[in-house]
């Protein structure tokens, strides 16, 4: 059975979809089997962040018996899978089993090592929903006070649904003094911080490109932090490629990419 991980924020706008987004691909591209559910809906970023079009069948179809697993899970980058989530607690509710999403679920988990799940901010019951369907909970804040007041609420209700905490992940660090340390972070949320993901202006370019930032720019500081929280996940070693000297950039400008 693969881990199914919630990525939560409470407030919006913490970079939480570009996050799983690059997490999970970067996880494919250490051969693991991955499987995105994107419950978060109401904005259809994961998609965009993922370069993929079309993709009309959501898991809300399958527990309404009107389409079949397979129909609602989409081929991404490097091989990962994307389910849209379509998902509100009052939609589960009239479903005429609600068991059949923990059933979903077990069916889901066994079809990849790593669930990863993209829930709303905030905690809507489509919050609520995402927080259910998962064991494990990452959450992904900025260091900012606001971020971590909410991101404290969303853990606390995570806890009371039976959702482990793994820690959280800080988005879109920069050297300014107003930043809240990542000690203080650790000491407010009570969970270690897994990763520190620096504000890096190559995120905003590949999403504009519709490319994942770890296929579209491997090297950029976000995407080996994104690599390396992946490979935290997996459990395995991840060496940072190193930067490229001076003279080595001056023959591949020179003579092409090939050249060494
Ligand atoms: N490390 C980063 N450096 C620079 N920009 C970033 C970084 N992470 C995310 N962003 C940018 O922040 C914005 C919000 O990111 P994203 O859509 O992933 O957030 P979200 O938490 O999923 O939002 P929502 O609450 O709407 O679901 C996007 O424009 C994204 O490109």
């Amino acid at each position: 059975m693969g881990r199914s991980i919630v990525f939560a924020s409470g407030k919006g706008g913490t970079g939480k979809t570009t996050t799983i987004a690059n997490v999970g691909v970067a996880l494919a591209q250490f051969g693991r089997e991955v499987i995105i559910i994107d419950a978060d809906i109401t904005m259809a970023n994961l998609s965009l962040i993922l370069g993929m079009e079309d993709i009309p069948i959501t898991l809300h179809d399958v527990l309404s018996g009107e389409a079949e697993l397979n129909d609602a899970i989409y081929e991404g980058p490097a091989g990962v899978k994307v389910i849209p989530g379509g998902l509100s607690l009052e939609k589960i509710k009239k479903a005429k089993n609600p068991e059949r999403l923990r059933e979903l679920m077990r069916e889901i988990s066994s079809l990849a090592d790593f669930i990863l799940i993209d829930a709303p901010a905030g905690l809507e019951m489509t919050s609520i929903t995402a927080l259910l369907i998962g064991k494990e909970l990452i959450l992904v804040t900025n260091p900012e006070i606001s971020a971590i007041t909410d991101s404290l609420k969303t853990k606390l209700v995570a806890e009371k649904l039976g959702t482990l905490p793994l820690g959280a992940v800080l988005n879109r660090v920069t050297s300014e003094k107003t930043e809240l340390s990542k000690e203080d972070i650790e000491t407010i949320l009570d969970v270690p911080v897994l990763m520190v993901i620096p504000e890096d202006p190559e995120v905003k370019r590949a999403s504009a490109y519709g490319i994942p930032l770890v296929v579209k720019n491997p090297t950029s500081p976000a995407a080996i932090a994104y690599k390396q929280l992946a490979a935290k996940l997996a459990g395995i070693r991840y060496s940072p490629p190193r930067p490229e000297s001076p003279i080595k950039r001056v023959f591949r400008a020179l003579f092409g990419g090939g050249r060494r």
